[in-house]
Formats: structure tokens, C-alpha cells, sequence
């Protein structure tokens, strides 16, 4: 796998080690790294905050502590207030060196955090713990970074907001909820999955000056945005699919409408549905584009589905009867297919061999039911969970959620920077499996139909959050742009 290193995920062993080939093969002392580390922080300080003059430091006992003394020093020599509030004094190393660098240029010591007051700093610099966290900040640890979540100043945080798993995502409590958080060396996957979104403020990425490495491949990669190039000015609608959506049992008509009109919107060639009788003439009112087909019984199905070329099942499905039946004919053909919903949890209950060429797509609470756990565990570990969906069931997995992630069953996993809460609202999930059919229902692999579903639909989300903010965010908004972002940035 070769990425392009902004896109490069890691996880905090390997960024350390990228630490410690640095200092040992190439001879970059460690003090100097944490010195640009102080510059590059202290660069984004002054251009994000160009009014701060008093700085508050929570220095922690680790190098992240050494980090926020050389900024206080830096920010010293230029003329700021700066008060340090330090966890202990038993700095070693590179961080006791950096605490001298502080005291040295007349930085002084802040006292008890909490009896400061808060009007006295412009902007709080969060160097408690990077990536050496290794449990749930307590005691004054925990007070500080409460203390600071509520003060009403912003917070930036060095390398991780202290608090935040580097490698799961997952904001231990209390977690740093910065304004911005400068990361150091290479990107830490846990800065774009789980609780990071809420943690992390805006994200800077600094290198301090390292090449990139060569070795070892990173764990994970961060999406493109892109869209599909233009189409062959001599196609036709056969020359771009025929996705077929199953699903839509009694009283989850909209679900099979939403996944189907997605597929439209993401340049399928023909789109059919197999449905409940009741709901033909509502579908055929609103979107006469589509085929839709009353199945009652599987007989009604086989003709349809010699049709498709590939299958979107699950939204509004059921696990009844009928829509068990419908998910047996799915498991039974060898097309390429997208599984959501209650085609997840049909498959979950019984387990089977998928066909060739599948994307499952689930959320956290369908992945807990197929990977027979519960929804805690998998937020726990996405990364892990996600992988081992794959394996398990032998397909590109997408796992759903702030930051999803996609997983093949060798463990190559994307990670989707974008996206917002606004999504949280019944019908996205459906908009998103029909999108990811009509990618594979024009050639794309299933990872990369997986990829770039996933990315079109977050991004698209996100343009309907800024036309109209995220509350009421409806799943049929993100119809409009979704089509323009399919058609730009090829690359
Ligand atoms: N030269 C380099 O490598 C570079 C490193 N850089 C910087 O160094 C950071 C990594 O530094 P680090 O390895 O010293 O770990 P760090 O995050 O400071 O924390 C470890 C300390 O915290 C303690 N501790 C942990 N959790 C705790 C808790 N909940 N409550 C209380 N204590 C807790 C832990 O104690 P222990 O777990 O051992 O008991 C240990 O004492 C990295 O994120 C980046 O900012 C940059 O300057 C670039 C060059
Ligand atoms: N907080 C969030 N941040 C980013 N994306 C989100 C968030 N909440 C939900 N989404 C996205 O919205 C979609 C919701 O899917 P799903 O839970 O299956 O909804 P439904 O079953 O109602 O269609 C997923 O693609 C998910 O990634
Ligand atoms: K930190």
C-alpha cells in the first residue's frame, strides 16, 4: 500500500517509533524534535489566536509536558505572560531539560489550577499527555482538564488532546475538548474516529523537519475527496448498471425510496425495487424514474433479478417472513451486492457464505450483533472491530459513525474524515447503501466503491450542514450535492 503521507495513518507505537529511528539513525536529538515541535505549536498559537498575550501551560510529567515548557519559552521571549501549572516534578530527561528552558527564561509557576481565575489567560496550552496516555486522567490531572473544558478559554492542544486514546479514538474522563490541536511527526489514527471529533478542535499536522518514512506501511489511510470522472460521451444506460434495491417491508416504504433514489443520484444506469405491493404507487408517484416491482412471493423475484447487476438489500427489509425470504434469494445469487440493515442482522442470525463482490455497511449496533458483542465494545476498538469484520465475513466492511472506516478481509482500512451529527437521523444509512450499488453497478471494486460511497456521502452531508446547519438535516438533502460532488474533482 503506498499512501501519500498527509493521508498516512498511525497508531502511537509506530509514531514513536518514527521518534526513536529519528533520534537513533539520523541522529536528531530528541530535545531538538521537541523544540520544533514548541515552534510549530507556537506558530499555530499566534495565527489562530493573533490577540493572545497570557498563556496558561498544563504540563504533564511526560515529553508532552517537555513540549508545553518550550512553548511557554518561546512565547516568553516574545514578550507573553506565561503561567505553567505542572502535574509533578519528576520530569526526566528531555522534559526536566525543557522545564529548565521555561524556569531559565522566567517562566513561573502557576499554582492550583483551580484557584486561577480564568480571566488571566487568553488561550490554555493542553501539554498534560500525548501519546504516552495509559489510563483515565485522575486526580489533579482530571481537575485541570475540567477545570479547563469549562473555563470559556480556548484550549490547544499538543500532539493529543490529553485525555483522547491515540489509537482508538476513545475520550477517556475527563478527555481536553480543544479549539485546535497541533499534531506532531505523523497523524495518529485515533485523531479521526470515535469521541476524536468532539476532542480534537480544528487539526494541524507538523512533521519537525522528517522525511517521510518509508517504513513500516502506516495502519490506516485517511480517504480522498474525489468524484468519478467524466462518462464516456458514446455511453448508455446500459453501460452503467442496473442496481436492483430489495427491502421495504410494511410500514418502511421510505427506507427502500431513500436507498433506491440513491442510487438514481449516484449514476446508476437503471434503478429497480423489489417492494411490497402497497408501496408500488407511492414509489411510482414520487420518483417516476424508478422501476418499482410488487414482490409478494419469491416466485415474483427471479425475473427481476436475471435483470440486475447488482443488489442493494436491506433498507426496511424486516426479518419477517417476507423479508427473510428476499435476503435467501440475495445469499443464492452470485451478484455483487450491498448488505444493510436487517439484511445485517438477518445475516447476523445466520450466518452464511456471502457471494463474491459484497460491501456490508454496517452501524455499531449491527456490527455488535454480527460480531456477537455488544455496541460498547466495538466503539472500544472501530479499527479492530472493523477489521474483524472483514475477516470474518469475507468482504468490504463499512463500519458507520463520526469517522467510518472501511476494511478489507486483508486489513486495509480507510478512515473517513468527514461527516457530522447532523447525519444522526433516520435514512442516512439507506441513502448511503444505495450510493455504494450504484458505484459498483459502474465498475468500481468494492473497495473503492466502498471509499468513495462513503466519502460522497459524508461530504455531502456536510455540504447540506453548511447550506442549512446540522439540526433537521434530512437524508433527501443530501440528493443535490451529492450529485455535484460525484461529478468534480475526478482526481
Ligand atoms: N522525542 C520524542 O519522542 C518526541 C515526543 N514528543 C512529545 O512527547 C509525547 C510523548 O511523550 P511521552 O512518551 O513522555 O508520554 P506523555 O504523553 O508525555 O505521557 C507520559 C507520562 O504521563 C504519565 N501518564 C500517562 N497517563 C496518565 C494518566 N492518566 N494520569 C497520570 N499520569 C499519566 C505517564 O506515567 P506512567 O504511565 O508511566 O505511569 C508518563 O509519566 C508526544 O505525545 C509528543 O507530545 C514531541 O516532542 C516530538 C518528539
Ligand atoms: N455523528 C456523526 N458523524 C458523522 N456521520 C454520522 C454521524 N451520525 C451518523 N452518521 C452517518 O449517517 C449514516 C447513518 O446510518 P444508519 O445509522 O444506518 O442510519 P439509518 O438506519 O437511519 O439509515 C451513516 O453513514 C453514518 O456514518
Ligand atoms: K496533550
Amino acid at each position: 500500500m503506498s499512501v501519500p503521507m498527509s493521508r498516512a495513518l498511525y497508531t502511537a507505537a509506530q509514531v514513536r517509533a518514527q521518534d526513536r529511528h529519528a533520534i537513533e539513525q539520523w541522529g536528531v536529538p530528541g530535545f531538538t524534535l521537541m523544540q520544533r515541535a514548541a515552534h510549530a505549536a507556537f506558530g499555530v498559537l499566534r495565527t489562530r489566536w493573533p490577540q493572545a498575550r497570557r498563556l496558561l501551560l498544563l504540563c504533564g510529567p511526560g515529553n508532552n509536558g517537555g513540549d508545553a515548557f518550550l512553548l511557554g519559552a518561546l512565547a516568553l521571549q516574545a514578550g507573553f505572560e506565561v503561567r505553567a501549572a505542572t502535574l509533578s516534578d519528576t520530569a526526566q530527561g528531555d522534559a526536566l531539560l525543557a522545564r529548565r528552558a521555561f524556569e531559565d527564561a522566567g517562566g513561573v509557576r502557576a499554582g492550583a489550577v483551580e484557584a486561577c481565575s480564568r480571566e488571566r489567560f487568553d488561550v490554555i496550552v493542553d501539554g498534560l499527555f500525548g501519546t504516552g496516555l495509559s489510563r483515565a486522567p485522575e486526580g489533579a490531572a482530571a481537575q485541570w482538564i475540567a477545570w479547563a473544558n469549562a473555563s470559556g478559554r480556548p484550549i490547544l492542544a499538543l500532539d493529543v488532546p490529553s485525555g483522547l486514546d491515540a489509537d482508538t479514538g476513545v475520550a477517556r474522563d475527563p478527555c481536553v475538548r480543544a479549539a485546535a490541536t497541533v499534531t506532531f511527526v505523523a497523524h495518529k489514527r485515533g485523531l479521526f474516529t470515535a469521541d476524536a471529533g468532539d476532542c480534537c478542535g480544528a487539526l494541524h499536522l507538523d512533521r519537525l523537519e522528517l522525511p517521510e518514512p518509508t517504513s513500516p506501511p502506516p495502519d490506516a489511510e485517511l480517504l480522498r475527496a474525489h468524484g468519478l470522472p467524466p462518462r464516456r460521451r458514446n455511453s448508455h444506460k446500459g453501460s452503467n448498471g442496473h442496481v436492483l434495491a430489495l427491502g421495504g417491508d410494511a410500514g418502511t416504504g421510505g427506507a427502500i425510496r431513500l436507498c433506491s433514489e440513491a442510487a438514481l443520484r449516484a449514476g446508476a444506469g437503471l434503478v429497480s425495487v423489489a417492494t411490497r405491493a402497497a408501496h408500488i404507487g407511492a414509489l411510482n408517484a414520487a420518483r417516476p424514474e424508478l422501476m418499482a416491482h410488487a414482490v409478494e412471493q419469491q416466485a415474483d423475484l427471479a425475473p427481476i433479478l436475471r435483470q440486475a447487476s447488482v443488489l442493494a438489500i436491506g433498507p426496511g427489509l424486516g426479518q419477517g417472513d417476507w423479508g427473510r425470504a428476499l435476503w435467501q434469494a440475495a445469499l443464492d445469487c452470485d451478484l455483487p451486492q450491498v448488505v444493510d440493515a436487517d439484511a445485517l442482522n438477518l445475516l447476523a442470525a445466520h450466518p452464511a457464505p456471502l457471494p463474491a463482490r459484497c460491501v456490508l455497511t454496517p452501524h455499531p449496533g449491527e456490527a455488535a450483533r454480527l460480531l456477537q458483542t455488544d455496541t460498547a465494545t466495538i466503539q472500544a476498538d472501530r479499527f479492530a472491530a472493523v477489521r474483524e469484520l472483514a475477516a470474518r465475513y469475507r468482504a468490504v466492511v463499512a463500519l458507520k459513525g463520526s469517522g467510518s472506516l472501511i476494511a478489507t478481509p486483508e486489513g486495509r482500512v480507510a478512515v473517513c474524515p468527514w461527516g457530522n451529527p447532523g447525519m444522526a437521523a433516520g435514512g442516512m444509512g439507506d441513502v448511503l447503501t444505495g450510493i455504494i450499488a450504484a458505484l459498483l453497478a459502474q465498475g468500481l471494486s468494492p473497495w473503492d466503491a466502498a471509499c468513495l460511497g462513503v466519502g460522497l456521502h459524508a461530504r455531502a452531508g456536510d455540504h447540506a450542514a453548511a447550506a442549512g446547519g446540522e439540526r433537521g438535516l434530512l437524508a433527501s438533502d443530501l440528493f443535490l450535492p451529492l450529485r455535484e460532488l460525484l461529478n468534480a474533482d475526478p482526481n
